[in-house]
């Protein structure tokens, strides 16, 4: 059975762009003849998502992501390629297409600031013409699983960041689509909030069979929330593959955290290729083709002393900076 719910071809997005010259007579000219240039903003991206993935997608700022995104949503028009989303070509089939989608951009709101979220959640049932039993059974589960009862009647603008993001998740999923997209769900929330905001995505995941792309500068986000991740740099896919494989990326590398009994001299630690240094503390990368690992352990023991050392792979974040400034 095939059970790809996106797939994305050769996508490329062109803007045209006013060539800016630099200097007070360059800026005269140009309010007469202005020279363009055009620029890819995505180039020849291929994305194929299946049925219930969690679904990462990264890259630096201007990477392309949101562009991506929005030609995914039927917003832009692409410049080539060819995409599909639960059967449709987004631009083309948009209004059928949306009831199926559901879309939550962290920084922009989809509820009316000075009205309770209710009032916004009543008109997405007119909407979506969501039957009032179904409305009351799914409320019920948001309002629980998301803790807001006690905010829903109060105006937008009164609420916290967290408390609002909540109702935003509630907004996009009302209709049970089959798809979400999420920009930047956590974005500026606290510690909790954000485990509540992932907890309920995984349950929706889990128990529903909804599909997430989640668009996050939070590493967190992908630690916790995602099966795979897609990275873009450029405008192009530079990485796409499962969380397992993005943390053995570099696999011929360990580091190994070691805390000291005392404060020890840097200079003592000459020789080790030092990644972090703490007063205590040291990570050290060990290159596998190199050195064997039981050694260098052994090597540390011996010439230091030692209260604590732990082997592990190089961090994530490590991995991600590699592969955005490759
Ligand atoms: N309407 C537009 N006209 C011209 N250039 C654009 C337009 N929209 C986006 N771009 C350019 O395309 C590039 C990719 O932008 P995009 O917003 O997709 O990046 P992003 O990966 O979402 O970045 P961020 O993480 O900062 O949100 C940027 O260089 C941006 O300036």
């Amino acid at each position: 059975m095939n059970d790809t719910i996106i797939e994305v071809r050769g996508l490329t997005k062109t803007f045209k762009k006013i060539k800016k010259k630099e200097g007070f007579l360059s800026s005269i000219r140009s309010l007469v003849s202005r020279e363009v240039e055009h620029v890819n903003s995505v180039s020849d991206v291929n994305l194929s998502i299946r049925k219930g993935e969690i679904r990462g997608l990264i890259g630096p700022n201007g990477a392309g992501k949101s562009t991506t995104i929005k030609m995914m949503s039927g917003i832009l028009h692409p410049s080539e390629g060819t995409v599909n989303v639960l059967g449709f070509t987004p631009w083309l089939e948009r209004e059928r297409f949306v009831r199926h989608l559901g879309v939550l951009f962290g920084q922009k709101s989809q509820l009316w600031w000075d009205l309770p979220p209710i009032d916004t959640f009543a008109l997405n049932k007119e909407m979506y013409r969501i039957p009032d039993e179904k409305y009351k059974e799914r409320m019920a589960y948001f309002k629980e699983l998301l803790q807001i009862g006690h905010v829903v009647n109060q105006p937008v603008r009164t609420l916290s960041l967290g408390e609002r993001m909540k109702c935003e998740l509630v907004c996009a999923l009302l209709h049970e689509p089959a798809l979400i997209f999420l920009d930047e769900p956590t974005i500026g929330l606290d510690i909790v909030s954000k485990e509540t905001i992932r907890r309920f995505i995984k349950q929706m995941n889990k128990e529903q069979g909804t599909t997430f792309l989640v668009t996050t500068h939070d590493l967190a986000d992908l630690e916790n929330l995602c099966d795979n991740v897609t990275i873009i740099n450029k405008g192009k896919v530079v990485f796409d593959d499962s969380m397992e494989t993005l943390s053995t990326y570099f696999a011929n590398s360990k580091i190994i955290e070691v805390k000291f009994n005392k404060p020890l001299d840097p200079s003592k630690l000459e020789g080790y290729n030092v990644i972090a240094w703490g007063q205590q503390s040291a990570q050290i990368e060990i290159d596998l083709t190199k050195n064997d690992i039981k050694r260098s352990v052994y090597e540390i023991l011996d010439r230091f002393q030692v209260a604590d050392i732990n082997i592990t792979n190089i961090p994530i974040e490590q991995v991600i900076k590699h592969i955005y400034s490759a």
